[in-house]
């Protein structure tokens, strides 16, 4: 069955394979490529060039040599190209999450919405590049004193694959609009939805504005630690986080990292039972396998329903039903990769060598046609301690750690005794302690009572090792200007 929906022509794969710089398409110089495929039927999608370290400076200086003109590019200008951008996604949006489906392993279905945020952020800092504003400070009459708010120069941004066409249409957004140009590092993983989409848009922005180099790490290094790349974001686990910004201290440059979470979902004794299973199983993220940085992967039930609750959540897992990515009706893709696959059952393993009782899920499912791809069922682990590996480590894959708590001191703690600090979800009907346990949970983004959506307007970022930064807000704009100020004598 996979084959046959994955061979169909309505797949339109890019016809371009090469690296994307100085507005035109360029071979790795030293000829190297990666191949592509599908994670969910082993299909080969031919191959994709993969820049090395001097792939990646020459794309910087495609950039660097852009800059000057982009940044005096009027706002509005900046502000109808991106507009331009977003038209050509929202016409080949069918399109694009076909081919990010297959390449990728998640579900078209959600794909389809990536495509959505991505338009959405396009438009959002194309409507305010007028908000880059300064300000003025009063000096007494004899002087004039302002700032004002200036791009930043050479941007590079490195992405992560759960994501790969959103990533990519999103993150250039702010930096772009705000009088940058952008040198874009897709995940090495799954890279031809963003050919295609450069494709398509090829020649809105002018040559080198921005720039997108398929490549792996050494490539993203250059990126960090390059001399005239002016700032560098990441969407990334805490370890590159780290190897990010020790590249990037060599140039003092500023960095913004988007890292890994181990979020929790907090329910309180009075919190609806079927509500709060609801928004456990979709905070989850189980259509694209949990690869969400923000899924709440550590369940503390308060222990008067904690088995009811968790009666409902294993039977809400019966919906995800690991399947072919590019058919609409498909509930749950497949994971990136052979060795995210293994990553993720290594896990299960040890949940279970350490005790924790397996309650749903833990397999590979063999359904007909699954054969071939790196599937994993919905998993859920009861009886899971805080000091369980499952409950400490980011697992990135289908698995929930359920934990059972009756003292709220001792269950705060515990939330907040890991190194991340990403996302928190409360479900309880009392707004006192809603406010309380908001206050006290160690998370950049905290939802009461719903779990798993991003507000677009509202920061979006971690606290601890989890991040630096907000994005999704205006604040991710201004994080790509900096403050002028001047000073006029009129004496
Ligand atoms: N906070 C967020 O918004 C957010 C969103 C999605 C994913 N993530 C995180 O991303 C991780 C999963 O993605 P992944 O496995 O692709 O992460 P990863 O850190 O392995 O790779 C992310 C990107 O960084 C590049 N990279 C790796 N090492 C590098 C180095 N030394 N220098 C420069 N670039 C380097 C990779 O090529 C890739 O493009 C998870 O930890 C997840 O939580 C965070």
């Amino acid at each position: 069955m996979s084959a046959h929906h994955l061979s169909e022509p309505r797949i339109r794969f890019p016809e371009h394979r090469q690296l994307y710089y100085a507005g035109g398409w360029h071979a790795a110089r030293k000829g190297q490529v990666r191949p592509c495929g599908s994670p969910a039927t082993g299909e080969s999608y031919g191959e994709a060039s993969y820049a090395d370290p001097d792939d990646m400076r020459a794309a910087i200086e495609a950039a660097h040599k852009a800059f000057p003109a982009w940044r005096d590019t009027p706002p509005l200008e900046r502000a109808r190209q991106l507009r331009q951008i977003a038209d050509i996604l929202r016409a080949n949006k069918q399109e694009l999450a076909l081919v990010d489906a297959a390449d990728s392993g998640n579900p078209v279905a959600a794909m389809l919405k990536d495509v959505d945020i991505a338009v959405s952020q396009l438009d959002f800092f194309a409507g305010l590049v007028t908000e880059m504003k300064g300000d003025s400070i009063p000096m007494g009459p004899d002087a004039v004193n302002f700032t004002v708010r200036e791009p930043l120069g050479v941007v590079g941004r490195i992405v992560a694959f759960n994501h790969p066409l959103m990533f990519c249409a999103a993150k250039m957004a702010a930096p772009l609009a705000a009088g940058n140009t952008v040198v874009m590092k897709p995940a090495e993983q799954a890279p031809l939805s963003v050919l295609r989409l450069l494709e398509l848009i090829d020649g809105i922005l002018p040559a080198g504005v921005l720039n997108v180099v398929h490549g792996g790490v050494d490539a993203g290094a250059v990126l960090a630690s390059h001399p005239l790349v002016a700032k560098v974001g990441l969407i990334g686990s805490v370890p590159t986080g780290r190897a990010v910004m020790t590249g990037a201290s060599g140039t003092i440059k500023d960095v913004m990292l988007e890292l890994g979470g181990k979020n929790a979902l907090i329910a309180c004794a009075d919190a609806d039972v079927e509500k709060t299973a609801r928004g456990i199983v979709a905070g989850m993220n189980f259509a694209w396998c949990g690869q969400s940085c923000g899924s709440t992967s550590r369940a503390f039930l308060h222990e008067d329903i904690h088995d009811a609750v968790l009666e409902r959540v294993v039977d809400l897992c019966g919906a995800f039903k690991p399947g072919n990515p590019v058919d609409m009706a498909t509930t749950m893709g497949a994971l990136v990769s052979k060795s995210q696959h293994e990553r993720v059952l290594g896990y299960i393993r040890k949940g279970r060598e350490e005790g924790a009782r397996l309650v749903c899920g833990g397999n590979v499912p063999d359904a007909p046609g699954l054969e071939n791809g790196f599937f994993v069922e919905p998993t859920v682990f009861a009886d899971v301690t805080p000091d369980m590996t499952i409950a400490r480590e980011e697992i990135f894959g289908p698995v929930l750690s359920v934990l059972k708590w009756s003292d709220e001191a001792r269950m705060m703690t515990a939330v907040n005794g890991v190194e991340f600090g990403l996302t928190c979800s409360i479900w309880t009907r009392d707004l006192a302690r809603a406010h309380r346990l908001a206050r006290q949970a160690d998370a950049g983004f905290v939802w009461v009572n719903k779990s798993g959506a991003h507000f677009l307007g509202a920061p979006f970022g971690g606290v601890k090792q989890s991040g630096i930064g907000r994005e999704e807000c205006i604040g991710e704009l201004l994080a790509f200007t900096r403050e002028k100020n001047i000073h006029i004598n009129l004496d």
